[in-house]
């Protein structure tokens, strides 16, 4: 990565610009800590199998692979930077602070326990979560708490929607914004990142302005962030992202991308169906996006301007279509309907992602093969689509996008 490492890697200035480089979690031991009991409060709906899924895995890196990009793993990154001790340390105290640690003793005892773990063991733990059965702590004294959580089996929870990469942090442009998640679930995920970010030589934090943090209490998510240009943004105003966020996000972003026009915040109805924006649309080409049908009439979309009040102008707007034909400055538009135009299979495929398309180059996607009809209709309209099996992977709601986090994409 010569250049690359001296100016820093990142570099997002559209959706479907060539992918250079991405990020990804290969999805690992914190799936085995998914009971019945917790599926609803992890965000699943179903048990899925870790087995298979580390194979669907591997296929949707090979094919990112095979098209020209460089596949990054952050369980790899994270192990490269606790190898400092300093580091080590901090990341130690701010996994015990996250979990809630509060026992004096505990802290201690688990703190000790963690620093003699290796890198990669460490890294385990702050993914897979930390099961009291492994720790031998038999001579110590019970605190208050010990004796009142004693039924339940973990110090330290697992992180299993850490293989949506896409949500606990987005570049845009060639900086990053570290997200702060809605849910309790997913709150330690951003923290990993940001000792990526802090520490590791590729992400070159000097050269890599930070757009957001993950302790702002606003929530923000990133598959509600679509770099639809160098010049246009789209956020999504949704279940997991709010306007306070927009705002704050949209202030940073005006100051640091000097060439970012506007951002188009669109608001889709806060159910879980509809997450995040990326479930019911996402950009394909340069002026095609595929989209979830109806979908179009139940948004409200908001143009944000540089403007006086607070440094930002919002102009509400009547049509999604419209506005991105405006914001885009192109003659038209191409919304793609998912489902091929049946109510019922729409439903269906985009419960199982159909809209949630990773564009690898200009026309060119990766899905998920059970959407069939959502497929035929791509490629119908032109779109190369290329396939992944996602059986597994598609338990936890989310498909080829979601589990993405692109680093650098060729600029168009
Ligand atoms: N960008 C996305 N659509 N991500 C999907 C995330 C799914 C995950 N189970 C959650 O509820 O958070």
């Amino acid at each position: 990565m010569g250049d690359e490492t001296q100016r820093g890697l990142l570099n997002i200035t559209s959706e479907i610009g060539k992918l250079k480089a991405v990020f990804l979690h290969k999805p690992g031991k914190e799936l085995e800590r998914l009971t019945p009991d917790y599926l609803r409060q992890l965000l699943f709906d179903d048990i899925p199998w870790l087995k298979q899924m580390r194979i669907e895995h591997d296929e949707f890196a090979n094919v990112l692979r095979e098209r020209g990009a460089q596949v990054l793993y952050v369980e790899d990154l994270l192990a490269e930077v606790l190898q400092d001790k300093e580091v080590r340390k901090n990341f130690i105290y701010d996994l015990l602070k996250q979990s809630k640690i509060d026992s004096l003793e505990l802290h201690q005892a688990l703190y000790d326990y963690m620093y003699n773990r290796t890198p990669e063991e460490l890294v385990e733990i702050s993914i897979a979560g930390l099961q009291k059965k492994d720790v031998n702590l038999e001579d110590r004294e019970y605190s208050l708490t010990d004796y009142i959580d004693a039924d339940y089996p973990l110090y330290i929870n697992p992180i299993p929607n850490l293989y949506f990469m896409r949500d606990p942090a987005a570049v845009m442009g060639n900086g990053i914004s570290i997200n702060s998640m809605h849910t309790d679930a997913r709150r330690r995920e951003p923290m990993l990142i940001k000792y990526i970010y802090e520490n590791h030589p590729l992400f070159n934090k000097d050269q890599s302005p930070l757009w957001y943090d993950y302790t702002i209490p606003h929530s923000l998510e990133g598959g509600d962030m679509l770099v639809l240009s160098k010049e246009v943004v789209a956020i999504g105003c949704s279940e997991r992202t709010s306007p306070q966020a927009i705002e704050i996000l949209a202030r940073n972003l005006f100051s640091g991308m000097k060439e970012l026009r506007e951002i188009i915040a669109v608001r889709i109805p806060p159910i879980r169906a509809f997450m995040h924006l990326d479930t019911v649309f996402t950009m394909v080409d340069y002026d095609k996006f595929t989209i979830y049908p109806g979908i179009q009439d139940k948004v409200e979309v908001y143009r944000l301007t540089r403007g006086k009040n607070n440094g930002i102008t919002v102009t509400p707007e009547t049509d999604l279509v419209d506005t991105l034909k405006k914001s885009l400055r192109i003659p038209s538009v191409k919304l793609i309907e998912s489902g091929g135009g049946d109510a019922i299979t729409a439903a269906r495929e985009q419960w199982n992602d159909s809209t949630n398309t990773l564009a690898i180059a200009p026309g060119v996607v990766v899905t998920y093969s059970r959407n069939e009809a959502s497929n035929e209709v791509l490629r119908k309209n032109g779109i190369e689509v290329v396939e992944i099996d996602g059986s597994e992977l598609v338990r936890g709601r989310g498909g080829p996008r979601c589990m993405s986090m692109p680093l650098c994409r060729e600029e168009l």
